[in-house]
């Protein structure tokens, strides 16, 4: 068995996510130990959040980001909160430049203990995001599921955070819609060669919106960070609402996503520590710390 490595099992506004200390390790999480550490009810989670050495100057961590499919994610703006809260409790330091396979992005806790992420600058290329068809117009493409002549779902906008996303706009309340049922399809959809994120957005106001989230290689989670940039950028993008957007997920926490002029997305909550254990990165197999809260 190799070394166990620490973790602490936080949720970002109810998004369940595992932080990995992976630091001087030259090992890296495996997709088999992501599966089977959701597959235990106490660490179930939507993402891991594997921090290791540095691999670029001006960075203090390269963070890994596995899905519970154990797939690897590109972005994860819920879970770049935890790893802050963790690493700010740890060092007393308030502000962070990680290193992800998109990039390099900045990071801060507020007095408050609130956090904001840089999560960098949207894409709207039908390649960037990638589509499997020519969109020149990616603010809406023909993309429906339900019956032919009474969708019940149709014409998302489709963005890319890092990660690709589309949202679909709708009038009726989010929880109207048979997401679990409708989420894997539209994930697996052939007009998505790399599967995407699939959000119901509903806007309310011009700086207010409720959105519910299918995660890629996740499934029905109660908030996606990156989502609800995704969401709020489209909605600007089609004059839906302006560029700073509250958003209230299914966890029933609120994010604040702001589009700033430079083109990067913001995007502050909280994060929330649940207990720290330790576990084998090659298997999964875990131990909760004795001291740590239940
Ligand atoms: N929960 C995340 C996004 C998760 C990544 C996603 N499942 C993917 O594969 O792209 C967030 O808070 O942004």
């Amino acid at each position: 068995m190799a070394s166990t490595a620490p973790f602490a099992k936080m949720n970002g506004i109810g998004n369940e996510i595992i932080v990995a200390d992976m630091r001087s390790r030259a090992d890296r999480v495996t997709p088999a130990a992501a599966i089977a550490l959701n597959a235990d009810a106490a660490t179930r989670f939507d993402q891991i959040m594997a921090i290791h050495d540095a691999r670029t100057p001006g960075t203090a961590f390269f963070i890994d980001i596995l899905n519970s499919d154990g797939s690897k994610a590109q972005a994860c703006g819920n879970g770049m909160r935890c790893v802050v809260q963790a690493l700010a409790a740890e060092t007393g330091q308030k502000t962070f430049t990680f290193e992800t396979v998109a990039g390099i992005l900045n990071a801060r806790e507020h007095a408050d203990g609130s956090i904001s992420v840089d999560m960098g600058t949207p894409r709207f290329g039908w390649q960037d995001i990638p589509l499997a068809e020519e969109f020149h117009d990616t603010r809406m493409i023909e993309l429906q599921i339900g019956p032919i002549d009474a969708p019940v779902l149709h014409s998302p906008s489709v963005v890319s955070m890092g990660n690709p996303h589309a949202i679909f706009w709708v009038d009726r309340d989010v929880w109207s819609y048979e997401l679990d049922r409708f989420g894997p399809l539209l994930e697996n959809h052939p007009m998505f060669p790399e599967r995407a994120n699939i959000t119901i957005a509903q806007v309310t106001s011009p700086d207010t919106m409720v959105i519910r989230t299918w995660e890629r290689g996740a499934g029905l989670t109660k908030a996606c960070g990156s989502a609800a940039c995704a969401s709020v950028v489209a909605a600007a993008r089609t004059n839906r609402t302006g560029r700073s957007v509250s958003l209230i997920t299914p966890g029933g926490g609120s994010l604040h996503v702001e589009w700033l002029d430079n083109d990067h997305v913001i995007l502050t909550g909280a994060a929330e520590w649940e207990f720290s254990g330790s576990f084998d990165p090659s298997t999964g197999i875990w131990a909760r710390d004795t001291e740590s809260a239940a």
